[in-house]
């Protein structure tokens, strides 16, 4: 129900009692379009197969709360293996909590998973369904899949490809594509027959610069346009700070911070990032670049040193000076990233892509 329908519907109530205290609570439900509360998953210990040993039982999720609002391009960052899809499996009605609450837009989809092909898109990271169809097929056979007729089923087919920059290899089979491109006619399936929600798993991966630009442009037009919410899964910190409104970090199974990405970094203060690249090794007897060394994080030529902004233009005056300058491949700047924030929330940093 949209927001001008819902004012309507309250108003005309006014003063109803009873009623209108339903009419609240209806409009207190609705008022986010995705609330995840206490969310709990345990993957069961698997037998091991030929003398291996048993694979423990995994708890994926422990006690996941997020409320997304409608309209907003809502991310859950995490590495490999925080329990990312998880979440979306189970959001997206495919995988059944063993405790928890899944609502969309007022519907429990615990109890109806089955409604959950009416109200959202889901991309998921697997997407070998489609493999068999050629790209026309396979966003036309989604749409007449979700309810279109034939001739509306193809005026959005061809609408879609056209926007993705997918109408040259529309006869393909999404086989015989490359990763990012199979990748790309899967993004456009799953935004033929619009959907309220959009859930993507990692839509971008393996795509070249001009295809992401294609998918992110999409997705922000079935915001402005149709009013969709956007549930994004992602393990790119550049790709969270640029699309997101907001973001759930996810580590372990749980949510250790969700803000704005602007809010995020404001967490970890003021200090900044300064990347130093050496050509060969540094010269260490340069009495303030040994200083810099002991507080550097090193992996191979790079070191990477967390200031305040005053150490900071202290640390370039020496390395942009004398024998430091020369012993330089190159050398950056930059203010905090999500990356850090995920660092200095606790969390291990492996797995997080920076493109
Ligand atoms: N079907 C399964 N059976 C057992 N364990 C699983 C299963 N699926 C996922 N897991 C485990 O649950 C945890 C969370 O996995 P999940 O796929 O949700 O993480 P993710 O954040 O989406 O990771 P990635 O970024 O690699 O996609 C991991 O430890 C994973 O190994």
């Amino acid at each position: 129900m949209s927001a001008a329908r819902r004012r309507s519907v309250g108003s005309s109530l006014v003063g109803t009692g009873t009623r209108q205290q339903q009419v609240n609570s209806v409009d207190e439900r609705t008022r986010d379009a995705v609330r995840i509360t206490g969310l709990i998953k345990t993957y069961p210990a698997a037998r091991g197969r030929r003398g291996e040993p048993p694979a423990p039982p995994v708890r994926a999720c422990d006690g996941v709360d997020l409320r997304v609002r409608p309209g907003e391009v809502f991310g859950l960052l995490g590495p490999n293996g925080a329990g990312k899809s998880t979440v979306v499996r189970q959001l997206t009605g495919l995988l059944r909590p063993d405790a928890g609450a899944v609502e969309v837009l007022g519907h429990d989809l615990v109890r109806h998973p089955e409604r959950a092909a009416r109200l959202l898109a889901y991309l998921g990271q697997e997407s070998s369904a489609l493999d068999e169809l050629t790209v026309a097929l396979a966003a036309e056979t989604t749409g007449r899949l979700r309810g279109l007729g034939t001739a509306a089923a193809r005026r959005e087919r061809d609408a879609v490809l056209e926007e993705l920059g997918l109408a040259k290899i529309a006869g393909r089979p999404l086989k015989k594509l490359s990763g990012g491109q199979r990748r790309l006619a899967c993004v456009a399936a799953a935004l033929v027959g619009r959907r309220p929600l959009l859930v993507l798993d990692e839509p971008t991966t393996g795509m070249d610069p001009v295809a992401r630009r294609a998918v992110w442009a999409a997705v922000d037009r079935r915001r402005s346009e149709d009013g969709a919410t956007v549930v994004l899964v992602t393990h790119n910190v550049i790709e969270a700070e640029t699309v997101l409104d907001r973001v759930a970090v996810l580590d372990r199974g749980r949510v250790i911070a969700c803000d704005t990405p602007g809010g995020l970094k404001s967490l970890v203060g003021d200090d900044v990032r300064l990347d130093l690249v050496w050509r060969d090794s540094p010269p260490l007897d340069v009495p303030r670049l040994a200083g810099l060394a002991e507080r550097a994080t090193v992996s191979g030529r790079r070191w990477t040193l967390r200031m305040t902004p005053e150490d900071a233009r202290e640390a370039v005056s020496v390395v942009t000076t004398g024998p430091a300058f020369a012993a330089l491949d190159d050398f950056s700047l930059a203010t905090p990233s999500l990356e850090d924030v995920y660092l200095s929330l606790g969390g291990s940093g492996e797995g997080l892509v920076k493109l």
